[in-house]
């Protein structure tokens, strides 16, 4: 759903950021663990679900397609219709800010022999939607949009679905998820074939809820097989805490002098940590205590502190997808590290909810920070430990990614930083004000 009128916000220079940060659940397995259990039959019980409004947009949806969602306590409870079980909706499904929302959910509904009309917000409605539509239109399903592939947009579903062999084109968990969630209806083995490794919670998700499905290194790239039709069992779910939420109070105690900050129980999925992985290469005193495995995946509390001597670095392109949402926060650090940093093969960050490299660009160049940029890349001039002026007012676009990187900017700043909308930070991170106010930032 939209939000309302714009918030501005104002984050200036703090004191040292201290303290424990509990971050809310992971978004992209909050949103499967929605959709997989709404089609599976018999109870699934979440609990660290993110209750951010992209994620309760998609449990609106699932409502939508006849499943019953509810919250009882601090457990979420889905009594889901199975494979094949979705129903029409009588009204067109609104996924406000969330591309992982209306794309999984267009894979999911487009093996049903019925039509769904999705829309979006404005950031939403300027999404390409082809790279779904495409593969979906291989099963059967047939798309009518605006132009560009735009929504809103209608998608009739396939009524006898084939199954699919379908190598992605743009690197991209949310296409791969959606062929496999349509898979799931389909007779037969669905493949996808991605020639770089995203995100993989689809296909863990999948396998937990008891789905025939295998993954395999080859030389075309990762084949993933999923046998259709299966029979979903319930699960009992426990979401890790999200890494790319994380990546905020991380990065602040970075570059605010004195910061020493704990953020526990982060998921550290090889195909999310990136981040990490390059702030330690830049220098960061950053640390993983008590790794262990939690339901599957790697989970460790991430320990930041004040790190002056950071170095810029050429981040490996080949590292992109598992960082894709944390190069706006990347660009902040950056900034305030010694030297250039520079980061290729981002093309993706120029449709998301806003284009990200634009967005950041604009904003700390007002700050006085040097970028260059092109289709597929952009470079960061450090200024040093303090060096960024700040001063400025920094469009947000509807990017709640962008809104939470220029406030962090403003916390290490020698002028404050204002965001001319603070409220698509409740898309991902609602306690994000509350949570960095208790390190010690100050927000007007
Ligand atoms: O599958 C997912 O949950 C997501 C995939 C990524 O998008 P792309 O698939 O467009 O790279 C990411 O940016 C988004 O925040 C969440
Ligand atoms: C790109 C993002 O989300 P989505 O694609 O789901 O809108 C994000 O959260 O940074």
């Amino acid at each position: 759903m939209s939000h309302g009128p714009a918030t501005p916000l104002t984050a200036a220079a703090a004191g040292p950021l201290t303290g424990t940060a509990h971050v809310p659940g992971d978004k992209s397995i909050s949103h499967r663990s929605l959709i997989l259990g709404a089609m599976t039959v018999g109870e699934t019980r979440v609990t660290g679900l993110l209750e951010g409004q992209d994620v309760l947009d998609t449990g609106r949806a699932m409502r939508a397609f006849g499943a019953q969602v509810e919250k009882q306590g601090d457990t979420w409870v889905i009594h889901g219709v199975g494979t094949g079980g979705l129903a029409e909706p009588e009204d067109v499904i609104d996924c406000g800010n969330s591309g992982t929302g209306v794309r999984l959910l267009m894979g999911a509904a487009a093996t049903h022999g019925f039509a769904v009309t999705y829309t979006g917000d404005a950031s939403l409605r300027s999404r390409p939607m082809a790279r779904v539509t495409d593969p979906l239109a291989l099963f059967g399903a047939r798309a009518y949009g605006r132009s560009g592939g735009r929504l809103p947009m209608t998608v009739v579903g396939a009524a006898e679905p084939v199954p699919v062999r379908y190598v992605t084109p743009v690197p991209s968990a949310q296409v791969k998820s959606a062929v496999l969630l349509a898979g799931l209806n389909a007779p037969g083995e669905t493949v996808v074939i991605e020639r770089e490794a995203t995100r993989d919670h689809s296909e863990r998700m999948l396998r937990g809820f008891g789905a025939e499905i295998t993954v395999e290194d080859t030389s075309e790239g990762r084949v993933i097989a999923l046998t259709g039709q299966p029979e979903l069992r319930p699960q009992t779910i426990v979401v890790p805490r999200d890494p790319s939420s994380a990546a905020f109070p991380v990065c602040a105690a970075l570059i605010v002098p004195g910061s020493d900050v704990l953020v526990p129980n982060i998921g550290l999925n090889p195909t999310r940590a990136g981040l990490f992985e390059t702030l330690r290469d830049m220098g960061a005193d950053l640390t993983y205590e008590n790794a262990r495995e939690e339901g599957g995946e790697p989970v460790a509390d991430l320990r930041a502190r004040f790190s002056p001597a950071m170095k810029g670095i050429e981040v490996p392109p080949e590292r992109a997808a598992s960082m894709i949402d944390e190069y706006p926060i990347l660009s902040v650090v950056a900034a305030n590290a010694e030297g250039t940093t520079v980061m290729r093969g981002v093309k993706e960050l120029r449709v998301k909810e806003s284009d990200r490299i634009d967005a950041m660009a604009t904003g700390l160049r007002d700050a006085g920070v040097t970028v260059r940029d092109g289709a597929d890349w952009w470079k960061v001039e450090g200024r040093g430990p303090g060096g960024v002026t700040g001063g400025i007012t920094a469009a947000t676009h509807l990017d709640h990614r962008i809104a939470m990187s220029f406030l962090i900017l403003g916390m290490a700043s020698q002028k404050p930083v204002t965001v001319d909308d603070a409220g698509p930070i409740a898309t991902s991170f609602p306690i994000f004000r509350d949570l960095m106010t208790a390190l010690g930032a100050t927000f007007s």
